[in-house]
């Protein structure tokens, strides 16, 4: 054993020494196993050894080596390392040897180490420019500092690599400490620069170059981190970063010592040059990105890449349908491909609709009736949303708890507030709050009611065509009849004349919407009537309704049943009637206003006279408090109450309109006369007017009216005059020389006998008026006015002796009242009094029961005239002039048109009721 190895250092050494004499040194591998695990060691010449194909060129320097303790050691330390290095080394033309120790260490067996002897090496040189491991390492150094139990951390530092000498000095070294040196500083310049650093790059000398054989043999680095910003491509070579890891007093020790011009440093410098170690990536950045909440593969950058060079779909489109047929962009034409010849066609868009609402998902219960009652149970069951089978509503559900409760408890449909408004539940009602929705004849007024056949004469139908539908000219309308199937021409379709049916049918349905009032407390005055709902101008609003009751009776009452009321509900009717609505509709809590919304106007509705209240000129809004004049007649100065109305043109007190006042009295002689002579004149005038105008055939008689102050009359439709009032009005003969239709004529005399029966009404206001005045004042006042108006009436001349004396009742004309007796004849007692009746211009009851009659009058036929023929209290020697309905006098001798009634009446007074009045007056 001994000889063999013996022989074979032998060898070993003839070999290196062949090696060294071509000054260099070819560690090529033998074999392929052994290229594995080469591992070059440059610029470390005094412990540079190798087991089998180690060479020490050019070191003449170096102590022999114990080959047989020294190559083991070696080989024991290299296999950890993995590294292989082949390196040239070119010979210094100086031929100074250059102490380069290349070694390629084969991981075979290693030899057991066996204990060598410290031998102190020939000759060291401490200056020598090399990269020295025994310095770099430090190892006894180390060695005994750990052994001491200092563990601080030691890096490889400039102190570190320049204070080698002092291990070169030292001639202790053992060749075993020099091994143990070499792999310590390996394995620590390795790991300090990265285990991808050669060793061999620094301490390659200059002209050293790395060959492709070289790289081919480097087996390929392991990828063991991967940062996002290189993809995955593995740097080269980490030392920059290796030495930017180093500290920043480190680097500088590091970068120092490397400057004094040794190898390492100029190889170092070399390495600066390269991009790399300036941190210059010369490789395209490659960024990763989200896009569409899609992530983009960088490797994938061709694709879109590509379909971004080409232009929007969309907008490729646009461009084929603007030039259609023309060239592409490229300029290569299509010759297959025929293009239409017209425009493009759009294609139709498909809307999409989202299925699934707010509410999606929130599904049905599965058992709907869980957790409910049974009355709700029942409920849900007939609900046809929620009965079994059916089709639930994905596209729009309920939302499953609200909608459950809306299903179960069920929601009344609302109006907007501007078309309904209705109070809410709970609001004061007046007491004693009776209604009645229909007129109800009381005790003698039915009877005597049914005795007058007034208006069968009426029964004639208007003369209007369908299209006009019983508009403004339609003659039943004019004389405030309404149309029904005997006296229509045109039909329930299109008459437009039957307001008090359409109210009836309306309020039949019921709810508070077709209703369209309710009472409302008001502040000061009581209760009041609000609409809560829109109204058209002079739409019906609703009946007046009560007990129709003789004057009698209304005397009774207010003697006996409402003397103790603060407020009253008469108001005069028709026909010497009262209506009372102390127990009817609602309407009796209209209040007045001096400047109303409404209109109080009586109407004949299939023979009977009914009250409704209509809307005024103007519409009506939702919420607005219902009001008309009421021409109040307080009988009294006692009676006299504060108008708290607010209107702007307020008269202060609920009176009578101012236009109603007197005017100034004429001279007794001239006054007679003017009036008398005025009022025929202007009549005339009127009727001259009016039939020279045209339409012959259905102006047969003239009504109009005159104010107190003597304004312009008005003009009204009339019919043809027959009996009475053709011989007194001379109206015959002017209708004679117009051309007269059959229908005209027809409704003309109609009216006529209408007008005659008319007249021989009483006026039921004037007398209540009177009666109350005088009930409020003298008994035998009351008592003579009553037997008075009585007399006229009922065509007895029951006059008290004083009114007795002066009238003279002639023939009896009933006065019709129609128009005139919507004047409250009964009010409050207690309110407004005091500086309202001091306030109150000295009027007495009679004269107040005058104004308020032709007031109430002019007022109902501001709308739609009436026809009727106003009686005048005749004289005994004068010829009656026209008198006003509720003067409720009666000649019967001679007739004056009706719209000369009030004028005459006023101006000439020369009926004994007049002068009666008069001098209850005084
Ligand atoms: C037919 S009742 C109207 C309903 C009455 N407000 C009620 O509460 O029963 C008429 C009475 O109402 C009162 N009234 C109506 N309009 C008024 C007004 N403009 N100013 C003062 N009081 C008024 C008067 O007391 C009058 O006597």
């Amino acid at each position: 054993m001994a000889i063999m190895a013996t022989m074979a250092t032998m060898a070993t050494m003839a070999e290196l020494g062949a090696l060294s004499t071509e000054s260099s040194f070819s560690a090529a591998p033998t074999d392929a196993s052994s290229s594995s695990n080469a591992v070059s060691l440059t610029s470390t010449p005094p412990t540079t050894v190798s087991p089998d194909s180690i060479s020490l060129a050019s070191e003449p320097d170096i102590p022999k080596l114990d080959t047989a303790t020294t190559v083991p050691l070696l080989e024991s330390a290299i296999p950890l390392l993995q590294i292989e290095q082949h390196v040239e080394v070119e010979q210094p033309e100086s031929g100074q040897q250059t102490p380069v120790a290349s070694a390629i260490v084969v991981a075979d067996e290693p030899a057991p180490v066996t204990p060598e002897p410290t031998a102190r090496p020939r000759r060291a040189r401490s200056s020598l420019p090399v990269y020295n491991i025994s310095q770099l390492s430090g190892t006894s150094k180390n060695r005994n500092r750990r052994a001491k139990g200092d563990d601080r951390r030691r890096t490889i530092s400039g102190d570190t690599l320049l204070n080698h000498g002092d291990d070169n000095n030292s001639a202790a070294a053992s060749t075993d400490t020099l091994l143990a040196k070499a792999k310590d500083t390996v394995q620590k310049v390795t790991d300090a620069l990265n285990s991808d650093w050669s060793i061999a790059g620094p301490s390659i000398p200059k002209g050293v170059k790395i060959t492709n054989k070289y790289k081919a043999a480097r087996p390929p680095a392991e990828i063991t981190r991967r940062a996002t910003r290189h993809s995955g491509i593995v740097p080269e070579t980490t030392l920059a970063s290796s030495l930017s890891a180093l500290g920043k007093r480190s680097r500088k020790t590091f970068e120092k010592g490397l400057s004094k011009g040794s190898k390492v440093a100029r190889e170092i410098l070399r390495l600066q040059d390269t991009n790399e170690f300036a941190k210059i990536d010369t490789r395209p950045v490659l960024t990763t990105y989200w896009s569409n909440g899609k992530f983009v593969d960088p490797n994938a950058k061709e694709e879109p890449a590509a379909a971004a060079s080409s232009p929007p779909r969309k907008k490729a489109r646009i461009e084929e349908a603007v030039v259609p047929g023309q060239d592409k962009k490229d300029g290569a034409a299509e010759p297959d491909k025929k293009e239409p010849a017209g425009p493009p066609v759009k294609k139709r868009r498909v809307k999409k609709w989202l299925e699934k609402g707010l509410y999606a998902g929130q599904e049905a219960p599965a058992d709907i009736n869980k957790g409910l009652t049974a009355q709700e149970k029942k409920k849900l069951a007939s609900i046809p949303e929620l009965a079994a089978g059916s089709k639930p509503n994905k596209t729009l559900p309920l939302p499953i708890f609200n909608g459950m409760r809306i299903l179960i408890n069920g929601r009344d449909f609302k109006l907007p507030y501007d078309i309904c408004n209705p109070l809410p539940p709970g609001q004061p009602k007046p007491a004693a709050y009776r209604t009645m929705t229909r007129n109800r004849f009381v005790g003698d007024a039915a009877a005597y009611w049914k005795k007058t056949p007034h208006f069968e004469d009426f029964a004639s139908k208007c003369v209007c065509k369908p299209e006009d539908g019983c508009a403004e000219d339609c003659q039943n309308r004019i004389m405030l009849y309404e149309c029904d199937e005997t006296n229509c021409n045109v039909g329930k379709e299109r008459c437009q004349n039957r307001a008090f049916q359409n109210l009836q049918e309306r309020v039949k349905k019921g709810g508070r919407y077709r209703v369209g009032v309710e009472v409302v407390k008001t502040s000061d005055r009581g209760y009041g009537v609000r609409s809560n709902r829109c109204f058209e101008p002079n739409q019906i609003i609703m009946e007046y309704t009560g007990e129709i009751i003789t004057e009698e009776e209304c005397e009774r009452r207010m003697n006996e049943e409402y003397k103790n009321n603060e407020c009253y509900y008469l108001m005069s009717f028709d026909q010497n009637m009262i209506i009372d609505a102390t127990t009817g509709s609602i309407a009796r809590f209209v209040n007045h206003s001096c400047s109303p919304n409404c209109r109080m106007i009586k109407w004949i509705v299939s023979g009977q006279p009914r009250m409704a209240l209509f809307a005024g000129d103007r519409p009506i809004m939702t919420g607005e408090e219902l009001t008309y004049d009421y021409n109040f007649d307080p009988f009294s100065a006692k009676n006299v109450q504060k108008c708290l109305c607010g209107s702007a043109n307020c008269r202060g007190v609920l009176g009578p309109k101012p236009k109603d006042k007197k005017p100034p009295k004429p001279l007794k002689e001239d006054k007679k006369s003017s009036a008398v002579k005025g009022s025929v004149k202007a009549g005339k005038r009127k009727l001259k007017e009016l039939l020279s105008a045209g339409s012959t055939d259905r102006v047969v008689d003239v009504y109009d009216e005159i104010d107190a102050a003597g304004s312009p009359k008005k003009m009204r439709k009339i019919k043809t005059a027959t009996g009475v009032l053709k011989k007194k009005m001379a109206v015959t003969k002017e209708t004679k020389k117009k051309p007269v239709s059959s229908g005209g004529l027809k409704a003309a005399k109609s009216a006529a006998r209408g007008a005659a029966t008319a007249i021989k009404r009483s006026v039921s206001n004037i007398s209540v008026n009177a009666k109350s005045a005088l009930g409020s004042s003298t008994k035998n006042r009351r008592a003579s006015t009553t037997d008075l108006l009585k007399t006229y009436s009922s065509g007895k001349a029951k006059t008290s002796p004083k009114v007795k004396a002066k009238a003279v009742p002639t023939k009896k004309v009933k006065v019709s009242s129609r128009s005139s007796s919507l004047t409250i004849v009964a009010a409050g007692t207690g309110a407004g009094l005091g500086t309202a009746a001091k306030r109150t211009p000295k009027r007495t009851p009679k004269k107040a029961a005058v104004a308020s009659a032709s007031s109430s009058a002019s007022a109902a036929r501001k709308r739609t005239p009436s026809w009727k023929v106003r009686a005048v209290v005749a004289d005994s020697n004068t010829p009656a002039t026209g008198g006003n309905s509720s003067s409720s006098s009666s000649t019967g001798a001679t007739k004056k048109p009706a719209s000369k009634a009030r004028s005459a009446l006023e101006l000439s007074r020369p009926a004994n009721k007049i002068r009666l009045v008069t001098n209850k007056e005084d």
